[in-house]
């Protein structure tokens, strides 16, 4: 089915028929659904280590079949497709959106306006593991021949919230442990001095590096930040030392120049990379590459790569991308749950839900449609979210009090870390027993987890024993 541009989704078939079926959903139970195997199998699929469960949705099968219905008529494969290939899908800014050049493979094609844009980008990423190399090696010396093991990246919005989620998990990470040895990275976004004072003690200037990261070099509290610390490395090592001690990462290298810092030591990145989706460019690869070394950061874009090769070719029943941004929809515009908690149990995964928050929230929850058209219905949903122990003894109460908001579980089948009590189960296994036994009014037994080889669980019930119609558990 083809929708003219100007049609809204609302008015398609496909629309009206979800919104008649939510009184088919409103009459089942969830402990119904969880009854019918066939169901319930159908309703996990595995990418890479990923396993996604989604059976305990409020959603059968012809739920399903209806947002691929849906899907159809929003034109959702041709619009990956046309992605991919560089078109403008931006229509406000007539650009390409093209994040995923960020990981291509060396050998990729990936043409926006008529050029191929991955050997720039390889260009870029070359020459960080080559800066990133002469600084940990000590090739690369501050003003008075000191190494800098210190990094304090300068950034707002996209450009500090990916790269803070992608440290984070890092942090813990036995191999990014032994590449990190000795250094510190800090991010500094706040406008606040106190984030200033905070980000500047214990440290030296002249053994630390500080990174700019501003798409357009024009952010407001960014570039405060950034007179502020040339000011800290100025007034202790004297104006010359800033070519030493200070680089950026921004589309805007003429920005980056008239501030003071040597083009040479700037690191591009492209217009046709949304702020959000930039921890694949130089924003997150430079600082974290100053971190833990280049070889590392290349692990995670080859993963991110991976996912975005599945997103394009996995049929829409087997793609996790697609089929957790139909049940978002189904969520929020026809069932009516405008929330979504972020809940994963491991500490490593503790800034997952501010990236999610800025990547899902500034990008959907328009309120006119694509051509500019006030939208009858809601979109996009609230996402929240903490990992998923402390949740428990925190908010998840409201929860368990028969607010119905949907929960994404993330659950991490082996932990970066041991334990330290022998003979224990491994905490997350703890983890997910406890998510077991807090689903066991519902749930079919799932296999152990020991059993499946998976490397991460990503549930996605509704309601669980969250909904008070269950009975509650508190
Ligand atoms: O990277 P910058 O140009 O400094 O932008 C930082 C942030 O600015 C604004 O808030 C945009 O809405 C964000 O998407 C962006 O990430």
């Amino acid at each position: 089915m083809k929708m003219a541009s100007s049609t809204l989704i609302c008015d398609t078939e496909p629309w009206k028929e979800l919104r008649a079926h939510v009184e088919d959903i409103n009459k089942t139970h969830l402990r119904d659904l969880m009854n019918d195997t066939n169901r319930c199998q159908s309703m996990m699929v595995e990418f890479d280590g990923i396993l996604l469960d989604y059976s305990r949705q409020r959603a059968t099968l012809d739920t399903l079949n209806k947002l691929f219905n849906l899907a159809e008529a929003a034109r959702v494969k041709e619009k990956i497709v046309r992605m991919f290939n560089g078109e403008h899908m931006n229509s406000t800014e007539n650009r390409s959106v093209l994040h995923v050049a960020l990981r291509a493979p060396r050998d990729a094609v990936i043409n926006s306006d008529g050029k191929n844009v991955v050997p720039e980008v390889w260009q870029v990423l070359d020459k960080i593991r080559d800066f990133s190399e002469r600084v940990r090696n000590g090739a690369w010396v501050g003003a008075t021949g000191k190494t800098l093991k210190d990094v304090v990246a300068i950034g707002i919005g996209g450009s500090f919230l990916g790269p803070l989620f992608v440290h984070t998990a890092l942090q813990t990470e036995v191999e990014a442990i032994e590449g990190a040895r000795g250094r510190q990275l800090r991010f500094l976004a706040n406008v606040d001095p106190i984030d200033v004072a905070r980000n500047i003690t214990g440290l030296n200037p002249e053994t630390t590096l500080v990174v700019v990261v501003s798409k357009t070099f024009t952010t407001a509290e960014t570039m405060l930040n950034a007179r502020t610390l040339r000011e800290w490395i100025s007034s202790a090592l004297g104006p010359q030392a800033v070519a030493k001690h200070m680089v950026a990462v921004s589309t805007n290298l003429k920005l980056v120049e008239q501030f003071g810092i040597d083009p040479n030591n700037a690191f591009a990145f492209w217009d046709w990379v949304g702020g959000r989706y930039s921890v694949c460019s130089a924003v997150g690869v430079l600082p974290l590459s100053l971190q833990y070394g280049f070889s590392i950061v290349e692990k995670f874009l080859k993963g991110a790569s991976s996912v975005d090769q599945h997103f394009y070719s996995a049929p829409f029943e087997k793609n996790i991308p697609v089929l957790l941004g139909l049940l978002s929809v189904w969520n929020v515009s026809f069932l009516g749950y405008p929330a979504r908690a972020i809940l994963p149990y491991s500490q490593a995964l503790e800034k997952l839900a501010p990236h999610i928050q800025q990547v899902s929230m500034e990008s959907n929850g328009k309120a006119v449609s694509i051509d500019g058209v006030p939208l009858p219905y809601e979109t996009g949903e609230i996402d929240f979210g903490e990992p998923g122990t402390n949740g428990q003894h925190s908010f998840y109460q409201l929860i368990h009090q028969g607010r119905v908001i949907p929960c994404d579980f993330i659950g991490v089948v082996k932990s970066q870390q041991p334990i330290y009590l022998k003979g224990k189960l491994d905490i997350d296994v703890e983890n997910w027993r406890f998510e077991i036994s807090i689903l066991k009014d519902v749930a079919t037994t799932p296999k152990p987890i020991q059993e499946t080889g998976i490397k991460a669980r990503l549930k996605t019930p509704t309601y669980s024993y969250i909904d008070n119609r269950m009975g509650g558990r508190r």
